[in-house]
């Protein structure tokens, strides 16, 4: 197969194969971005593999960065945009089911191609658009199939997260993983509690926000992989129910909201559940606040408090998060609501601390809690955001 126009995202760097191969050794395009580019998909990293040792590719250019130069990665930057390529290798050891113990450089790309993970991130493309396929990636893609290369239990003995990545991959391109990979990841799902939780997270992420969810969960499901990532130990059910809905999620706090609702998370479980996922504390904030919206806006009982304490992010992702889980949600009826709120924030108060402490208040929970009130009172719309209104209404709180 040849490619005849590649993307334009390669442009810039096929002068470095071409300089590569000028001086005698072999160079490719490798992994996701030969894979996307056959799909058509966009691309976003491109990874160049080469059979010229890191020292060598270090003669042949002027300008380079040694990034990872104990694996063979070195960065080129003579173009202008750096470009990291690698050395082909070998690994072995894998004692901890993560990395190598030790890599070996080699000079052959089918050494190099047959230590990867799937047929389908298998494949080179060549400078002038030759795709080089030694393990039949290209008839996976055509079949719609995540299969390892070679033995499925070798490749998960070399990196555990590779049964997450295949789950992430099934979800994101809408394929199948074939049985011989699938029984692979049966065997061997229980290897996942070697992978620290972070790693586990981007793949999982990036599965709840695939195109076939429903494909990636059914993997998790059937090989039991589930039952070895952070708080899913009694979440069989919950997953099954989530692979049924009708999903249009768009980021992560729609991700693991929609998760968190199908686990059916009291407010207790939600955040030790996000923080054993070891999601950063932002994103944590963003899901808790939307969640405690969604069944308020699928109930139609969400009023304006409701959405002033969500805050405009949280409001739209709930709405999401609602409509995701086959909710009939109208987004323009709940922006329009968000919109009229009287207040959006608390420093929008035409009162504040301040101005009661001049008013001779003394600071502490009782002045608090009667600003709370007044907040809540402006946003329901029963009392004007008015200074000398509120200053009024404190008054009267405050001496009762
Ligand atoms: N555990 C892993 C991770 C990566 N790879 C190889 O390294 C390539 C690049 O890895 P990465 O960028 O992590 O994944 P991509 O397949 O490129 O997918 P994407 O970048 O779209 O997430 C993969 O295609 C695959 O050939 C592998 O064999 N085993
Ligand atoms: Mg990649």
């Amino acid at each position: 197969m040849k490619i005849e126009t590649l993307p334009a995202e390669f442009e810039p760097a096929r002068p470095i194969l071409s300089r590569i191969e000028e001086a005698g050794f072999e160079a490719y395009f490798v992994g996701g971005c030969v894979r996307d580019t056959i799909l058509n998909l966009p691309i976003h990293d491109i990874d160049i593999a080469t059979s010229a040792y890191p020292a060598e590719i270090k003669q042949i250019f002027s300008r380079t960065v040694d990034t990872g130069i104990e694996h063979g990665t070195v960065m080129i930057l003579d173009h202008g945009t750096g470009y990291e390529t690698t050395t082909f290798r070998t690994e072995s050891g894998y004692q901890d089911f993560r990395r190598p113990d030790s890599v070996t450089f080699v000079r052959s790309l089918k050494e190099d191609l047959q230590r990867r993970d799937f047929t389908i991130n298998a494949l080179a493309l060549k400078e002038d658009g030759t795709v080089v396929d030694l393990f039949d990636g290209l008839g996976d893609l055509k079949r719609h199939l995540i299969k390892a290369v070679g033995d499925p239990a070798e490749r998960f003995h070399e990196d555990a997260l590779r049964m997450m990545r295949a789950a992430r991959f099934a979800a994101k391109l809408g394929f199948q993983i074939e049985p011989g990979t699938l029984a692979g990841m049966s065997q061997n799902a229980a290897l996942l509690e070697k992978i620290a939780v972070e790693r586990i997270q981007v793949e999982f992420e990036k599965l709840l926000l695939g195109k076939a969810v429903q494909n990636g969960l059914a993997a998790m499901l059937d090989t039991k992989l589930y039952l070895h990532c952070p708080g899913l130990k009694e979440g069989g059910q919950g997953l099954q129910y989530l692979a049924q809905q009708p999903l249009t999620l768009n980021n992560a706090t729609q991700a693991w909201g929609a998760l968190a609702i199908c686990l059916g998370l009291d407010k207790n479980q939600l955040r030790p559940f996000l923080k054993g996922w070891k999601l950063s504390n932002g994103l944590i904030t963003a899901v808790s606040r939307a969640v405690p919206l969604v069944e308020k806006l699928t109930t139609k009982t969400a009023g304006a408090s409701d959405l002033y304490q969500a805050g405009q992010q949280a409001v739209a992702d709930a709405v999401v998060i609602a409509n995701s889980l086959g909710g009939q949600v109208d987004p323009q009826a709940v922006q329009a609501a968000y919109q009229a709120l009287p207040i959006k924030e608390s420093g929008e108060l035409a009162l504040n601390g301040g101005d009661l402490i001049k008013a001779g208040v003394k600071p502490g929970p009782a002045m608090g809690k009667a600003l709370t009130t007044l907040t809540k009172q402006v946003v329901e719309g029963q009392l004007a955001n008015d200074y000398q209104t509120l200053l009024k209404a404190a008054g009267e709180l405050l001496k009762a």
